[in-house]
């Protein structure tokens, strides 16, 4: 449903302090979603992944005092029942499927209630209703990235890119080239949501968009 257009007060402001996740986030949603992006130091919150991520959005925006998206990522281990864990820990179990998962949140302003994209299917019916028992306003249908543990292959110089083989590939994400890993990651898939949110708003911007930090 499309919803009213807003006018933003200036470009949205993507914080990270993760130079390669902002490098594919840049690649990814090209001209499709103008924004700018800083490092903040914001407080490691606890809780769900849903919830911290609509919490880091309300305080980034707080400090940023205009629209800002966030990220939080996380490979999550199927042995360790969906927790995100050590490599040498899994090492003890059997079972090394994985799966990798992106959430975003989106605010347009520090007095607005953040949207969140998860980029994960509900597993049973029962998260599904507790999920939409809690959040009205997530935007969810593409499903997290599953795969498997594997001892490192390629280039280390992004976190676990090495050891993520994705099911149906014989490449870990860092054997692949960038541009074969945007295009199924779980990057993409939780953009994805993002992209078409920003299509069906319409969002306008007082000040010309810029897409530099
Ligand atoms: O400032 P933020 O955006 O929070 O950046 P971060 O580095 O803390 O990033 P996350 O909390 O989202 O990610 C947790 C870890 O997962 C790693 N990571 C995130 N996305 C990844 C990807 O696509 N491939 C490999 N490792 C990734 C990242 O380097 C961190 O070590
Ligand atoms: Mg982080």
């Amino acid at each position: 449903m499309a919803a009213a257009r807003v006018v933003l007060p200036q470009p949205v402001t993507f914080v990270t302090g993760n130079a390669k996740k902002l490098e594919e986030v840049r690649a990814i949603l090209g001209q499709s979603v103008p924004f700018r992006s800083i490092k903040l130091d914001l407080p490691e919150l606890q809780g769900e992944p849903e919830d911290i991520s609509k919490e880091k959005a309300r305080l980034a925006a707080k400090e940023v005092n205009g629209p800002v998206l966030v990220e939080d990522t996380c490979l999550c281990f199927n042995a360790l029942e969906g927790l995100p864990g050590l490599n040498n820990l899994l090492m003890a179990y059997e079972d090394k499927s994985a799966y990798a998962l992106c959430v975003f949140s989106l605010t347009i302003g520090p007095n607005e209630e953040p949207i969140t994209f998860l980029g994960k299917t509900p597993r049973h019916e029962e998260e599904f209703a507790y999920i939409n028992s809690r959040f009205d306003d997530i935007l969810r249908s593409w499903k997290e990235v599953k795969g498997k543990i594997v001892s490192p292959r390629g280039p280390n110089d992004f976190g676990w890119d090495p050891i993520f083989e994705p099911d149906g590939y014989d490449q870990t994400y860092a054997e692949m080239h960038k541009e074969e890993k945007n295009k199924i990651s779980h990057r993409y898939k939780a953009l994805a949501l993002v992209k078409s949110h920003f299509a069906d708003a319409g969002y306008t911007f007082q000040t010309s968009p810029s897409n530099r930090e």
